[in-house]
């Protein structure tokens, strides 16, 4: 499934306010990801990310332009089978339900359980492994109100791995969590991007968490334009500059014959150790 997006716009309308509310984006936003492809959206705090990810899903219509699925624009085609081929993964908040954490992944099955039908035998299977792929097994019968944020957040992940989504959608899924569920995570995603070839739009504060993918990248900023392309060529200390205001290396390390790239802000480099 083909994804695009053509001159993409968006303003949130200021009430009452008859004055002309300027868009939210310098420049119209374009873009197509083909199946197997890793699209991370990188920009400072409030530049409009997550409103984009919304307008990309329809959550949010656009006020110009359009998104579209295999080329049909997709404000034509029905909510629940949009839904079948989205999973969309917002910004970690805490659940006030009392489900378990396992029937919160079973919920993810939904789309496969009849109107009337309980959950098969292999639905709370496939809900068990998804909770074992991102690690947190352990809490199946815990209440989803007295887990942690990140905890959440994994549960959230495992919930659209059973969907079987043709195109993933997370909103910092990173934020949140500590450093080897941020692992994880990265991990999980990108096997399933290749094992199952579907496509991914990833919000995310961490340039070197786009490195790591090694794919697509959008950067936008208020008042900048909004340019997309290859992460290697996009993500440079020019750009860190521009679109972030911070001065970064870009450092190269080569282990067992592959060669890495990774940021690091030149405030690390000022510390005497
Ligand atoms: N419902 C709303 N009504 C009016 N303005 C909004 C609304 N939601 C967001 N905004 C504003 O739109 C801008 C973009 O918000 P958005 O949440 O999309 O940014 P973001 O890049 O995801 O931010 P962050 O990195 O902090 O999560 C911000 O200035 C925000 O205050």
């Amino acid at each position: 499934m083909i994804l695009a997006v053509k001159d993409g716009n968006f303003y949130y309308s200021k009430g009452k306010i008859k004055e002309k509310t300027p868009f939210l984006y310098h420049d119209p936003i374009n873009f197509e990801l083909k199946p197997g492809e890793i699209l991370s959206i990188l920009g400072p705090n409030g530049a409009g990310k997550t409103t984009m990810l919304k307008c990309i899903m329809g959550l949010q219509p656009w006020k110009q332009g359009a998104s579209y699925l295999d080329g049909k624009p997709m404000s034509s085609l029905p909510q629940k089978f949009i839904w079948q081929q989205i999973g969309y993964i917002p910004q970690a908040s805490k659940m006030t339900f009392a489900y378990s954490i396992l029937d919160l992944v079973i919920m993810g099955r939904a789309i496969y359980i009849g109107a009337f039908s309980k959950p098969s035998d292999i639905d709370r299977k496939l809900a068990f492994e998804a909770l074992e792929s991102v690690g947190i097994a352990h809490l199946a019968e815990q209440s989803c109100n007295s887990v942690s944020g990140g905890e959440l957040q994994l549960a959230l992940i495992a919930r659209t791995l059973v969907s079987n989504p043709k195109i993933l959608v997370l909103d910092e899924p990173e934020s949140h969590l500590d450093i080897h569920k941020q692992k994880i995570i990265l991990e999980t995603i990108q096997n399933l991007v290749r094992e199952k070839n579907i496509s991914c739009i990833i919000n995310t504060h961490y340039a070197n968490h786009a490195i790591y993918f090694g794919d697509k990248v959008l950067l936008v900023a208020k008042n900048k334009p909004v340019i997309t392309g290859n992460v290697n060529e996009l993500l440079n200390e020019k750009n860190m500059l521009t679109y972030f205001g911070i001065e970064v290396k870009k450092l190269q390390m080569t282990n067992q014959n592959l060669t890495f790239s990774v940021l690091v802000p030149e405030y690390f480099g000022m510390k005497t150790i």
